[in-house]
């Protein structure tokens, strides 16, 4: 049985609009004027327990609002979801101590209290029993090295120390499924890989189910085999990452390293690559081949050049999603 069913989820906000200045504010005490923003529309999936899905848009797609709808903190407009069987906006008790969301820009932690007397709370809203308590306590500390972090108040912490206690402090109830919203946000490079590598043990750990938003394609890459890319609010992609690579990665970049002391004329390359795009890199050519035809083209080079190093790159990740985000609708076959 799936963990994670959602089912036609619409969520629409209805936010008030009025012009600048004192006068529109009279005018709208009389009249409110509102606008409908349509955040997530009819979107549909479902996720196995054990699964990291990747859930990826741009700015405003309606990531945060999909995974508030599923951690049962906002009502939907329509359509349905259920997490582990539950209904999450039915705010159940059962359900909240088993999942959790965490959002890298929002702190659950208590600012002024020691982060441990935090921990200590979060004990008694989930009536974890003291045994348990300590184990998990032991084990999230060793993993996430927060020995000397515990009695610091979390507004003393800095944000990659504050990161690794709010993940702890969210996990202390082992749910069975972690929302996590931007989770590295702000983070330097050795604790983002920190962060990812945490939640790839908790997931082998635990068999927790992870939701993951992240503009860092590399937490993604890291991750999540799986990716669900929606844009403004619709599903565009859902799938395995490698399949979406596959589709929208239609290049990949050869770069040749000519031996010492050789120069190619461009014309002379260009003539070998039908025209393909390509530019010096000082020692050699980089060239955009179309991938069906890059083993063609790198034996062509390598018969042709004098060849120090040759190189085959697919695009970076990256690159791939911002032609998935240009695409504004699903395409015919796609996944979905
Ligand atoms: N509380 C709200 N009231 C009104 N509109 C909202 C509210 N929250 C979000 N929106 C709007 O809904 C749309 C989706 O926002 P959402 O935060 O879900 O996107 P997102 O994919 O998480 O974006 P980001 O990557 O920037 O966090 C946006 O147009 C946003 O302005």
């Amino acid at each position: 049985m799936p963990a994670i069913v959602v089912d036609r989820l619409r969520k629409t906000y209805v936010v008030p609009e009025r012009e600048g200045g004192i006068k529109a504010a009279v005018a709208a005490l009389v009249k409110r004027r509102t606008r409908e923003v349509e955040a997530v529309k009819d979107i549909s999936l479902s996720i196995e327990p054990g699964e990291v899905v990747g859930f990826l848009g741009p700015n405003g797609a309606g990531k945060t609002t999909t995974l508030k709808m599923l951690a049962g903190l906002l009502y939907p407009t329509s359509g349905g979801a259920t997490v582990l069987g539950y209904t999450p906006w039915k705010r159940d008790r059962s359900y909240l101590g088993q999942m959790a969301l965490i959002m890298g820009q929002r702190s659950q932690l208590q600012w002024d209290i020691p982060v441990v007397d935090s921990y200590r709370l979060n004990k008694a809203i989930f009536q974890i029993n003291d045994a348990d308590f300590a184990t998990r306590l032991q084990e999230l500390t060793d993993l996430l090295e927060l020995q000397d972090l515990l009695r610091k108040p979390a507004r003393n912490l800095s944000l990659g120390e504050r990161m690794k206690c709010e993940f702890a402090g969210s996990l202390l109830h082992r749910p069975q499924v972690l929302f996590l919203d931007e989770p590295t946000i702000g983070l330097d490079v050795a604790m983002q890989r920190r962060i990812r590598s945490f939640v790839a043990e908790y997931n082998a750990r635990t068999g927790a189910c992870v939701i993951l938003t992240s503009h860092y394609m590399a937490d993604v890459e890291a991750l999540c085999k799986r990716v669900v890319v929606i844009h403004h609010g619709e599903l565009l992609y859902d799938g395995l990452l490698a399949g979406l690579v596959r589709r929208f990665a239609a290049d990949k970049t050869i770069t040749v390293e000519l031996t010492e002391g050789h120069r190619v004329e461009r014309s002379d390359v260009a003539a070998m690559i039908n025209g393909a795009p390509l530019e010096p890199t000082g020692s050699g050519w980089r060239i955009q081949a179309p991938a069906s035809r890059t083993p063609e083209v790198a034996a062509r080079l390598l018969s042709k050049l004098p060849v120090a190093d040759l190189t085959i790159e697919d695009q970076p990740i990256e690159t791939v999603i911002e032609k998935v985000f240009a695409t504004s609708a699903p395409e015919p076959g796609a996944d979905v």
